[in-house]
């Protein structure tokens, strides 16, 4: 993002007055007439110098294309300026024939964000206004939010506003229909407004009582989204032979950069009706981390209730993969997590007083373990005895696991309340398309569906497509994973098959 992104739209201080023109505000008599048209003269001169400026300064390539065929004109030479434009046209046609991309990131994409910030400009205060978010003041002032800067990107650009006293952030919130219509954007989204983070030593130096408070009152940041990265399908990058834990890509935000999910001290919730491409997440994931599952680095086990039908494909990658086949499939499901759970017990007393989370080695992996169905060893266990096992184990696994490197990533096919009581032990939550607008809470915490987690309305023709919350931070992100086909994933499991095992989980599941 270049200095130009953030330029301050308006300088008031702590908000923005809307002007009301009224009639007696017209000029009487010729002098004040004389007066009042060199005014708007003066008013529209600066209004042209500043559109030519913001033109030139967001716009550079385009402003230095046109150069030449401005300056033949002023010299009075017309033919020479039209083929000079003529030329130019015909560079940027030759331009976007060969390489649409950099043309786009040179060209266009400047003129949209011009075109969108003059568009801001414009109509704020009419729509402030018209939103019902401006107030009266005492001395009969209309005050309303305030534009301070907007930050731009290819496909969001992100508005940090000032609010007046007398309106609330949640009452700006319930505005997003009409000021999504009214700047043509696809969707807006409030997001947190964080405070600056003073550095941490002199944040432990700081008595409490003036430690600054994580959200900032009286201030929101209004994310618009234009355009849509998300509706091709992604496809997976190879993967780096070096893995990073904590950035693990498996798709693309609707911003445009990679998605990337942190496997480090936490476990994922993977919620989604059928068909709503949870298969995709799961191997997109279990693709970017091949070559540390080929060295040993990262072990994955897996529990697949279909028999083996979603994760059977890339059956070699597993270190152990429990089908839940015959008659035995709820002891299969109840011996796995209790070996799981174990083993986060074990990991947990080897590495109590040594480190506080675990460093990945051949001797002690990362272990990625994958539940596709977390309701089959939950709720769905008709056995109560048996449930309250698995239950426990779950629970074991999923609160003792996290720091010596155990990562749980549950898919969850039907939220109910009798499954969505372990989300808070899963603080990384993804919910893809869901059949009903009270499920997108239930998976993702309480008011993500009202900061913009539609997943309802997710249509059913982009699986994949997503919204994600992440550990420790209130921001819904929506993302689209990327999408392996059949035989993408028996390549992944060819190229990247684990060597000998080196270290079974006790009790057998490996
Ligand atoms: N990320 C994606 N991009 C494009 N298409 C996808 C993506 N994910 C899935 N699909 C398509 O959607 C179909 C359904 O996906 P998938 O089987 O992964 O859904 P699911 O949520 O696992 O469903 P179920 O719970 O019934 O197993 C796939 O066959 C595939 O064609």
């Amino acid at each position: 993002m270049s200095w130009r992104d953030g330029l301050t739209l308006d300088r008031n201080a702590g908000w923005q007055e809307v002007h009301v023109a009224t009639a007696s505000a017209r000029p009487d008599g010729a002098g004040a007439w004389a007066l009042w048209l060199t005014g708007r003269l003066l008013a529209g001169v600066r209004w042209l110098l500043m559109l030519v400026a913001g033109f030139v300064v967001l716009n550079p390539v385009v402003a230095a294309a046109a150069l030449p065929a401005a300056w033949l004109y002023l010299a009075d030479r017309p033919w020479w300026a039209l083929a000079a434009l003529l030329v130019t046209v015909a560079g940027f046609g030759a331009w976007f024939w060969l390489r649409a991309d950099a043309f786009d990131a040179r060209v266009t994409s400047p003129l949209r964000k011009w075109w969108r910030r003059r568009r801001y400009v414009r109509k704020w205060s009419n729509l402030m206004a018209s939103s019902g978010l401006a107030v009266k003041t005492r001395r009969h002032q209309v005050l309303a939010p305030r534009l301070v800067w907007v930050r731009q990107g290819r496909y969001a650009d992100v508005l940090r506003v000032r609010l007046p006293d007398g309106i609330t952030a949640a009452r700006f919130t319930e505005r997003l229909p009409e000021i999504t219509e009214a700047l043509r954007a696809r969707e807006a989204r409030v997001l947190p407004a964080r405070r600056w983070r003073l550095p941490a030593w002199l944040r432990a130096r700081l008595p409490r009582e003036f430690a600054p408070a994580d959200t900032r009152p009286g201030t929101v940041f209004l994310r618009l989204a234009f355009g849509d990265p998300l509706v091709h399908v992604v496809t997976q990058p190879a993967p780096a032979e070096e893995i990073d834990l904590s950035a693990v890509t498996v798709g693309r935000r609707d911003d445009g950069q990679p998605w990337r999910v942190s496997l480090l001290g936490t476990h994922t919730l993977l919620a989604g009706a059928t068909g709503s491409g949870k298969g995709s997440v799961l191997w997109s994931l279990i693709a970017a981390l091949g070559p540390a599952i080929r060295s040993g680095l990262v072990h994955v086990v897996g529990l697949d209730p279909k028999g083996g039908m979603e994760l059977g494909f890339g059956r070699e990658l597993f270190r152990a993969l429990v089908t839940m086949d015959g008659r035995d499939a709820e002891d299969q499901a109840v011996a796995f997590l209790e070996d799981l759970a174990d083993e986060a017990d074990r990991r947990a007393s080897m590495l109590a007083g040594h480190a506080r989370t675990l460093t990945p080695t051949v001797d002690m992996p990362f272990l990625l373990i994958v539940i596709d169905e977390l309701a089959s060893v939950t709720a769905f266990i008709a056995d109560s005895k048996r449930r309250q096992r698995a239950e426990a184990a779950l629970g074991r696994l999923l609160t003792k696991g996290r720091a010596p490197g155990m990562h749980v990533v549950g898919a969850l096919q039907d939220p109910r309340k009798e499954v969505v009581k372990w989300r808070d032990l899963f603080p990384t939550r993804i919910a893809l398309r869901l059949v009903e607008d009270s499920q997108v809470d239930m998976v993702l915490g309480d008011g993500a569906r009202s900061r913009g987690a539609r997943c309802e309305a997710i249509a059913e023709t982009a699986p994949g497509v997503g919204y994600v919350v992440e550990d420790g931070s209130r921001a819904v992100t929506r993302v689209r994973a990327a999408y392996l086909t059949d035989d993408d994933i028996r390549q992944l499991a060819r190229d990247y098959r684990p060597g000998p095992v080196l270290h079974a989980i006790d009790g057998g599941v490996a």
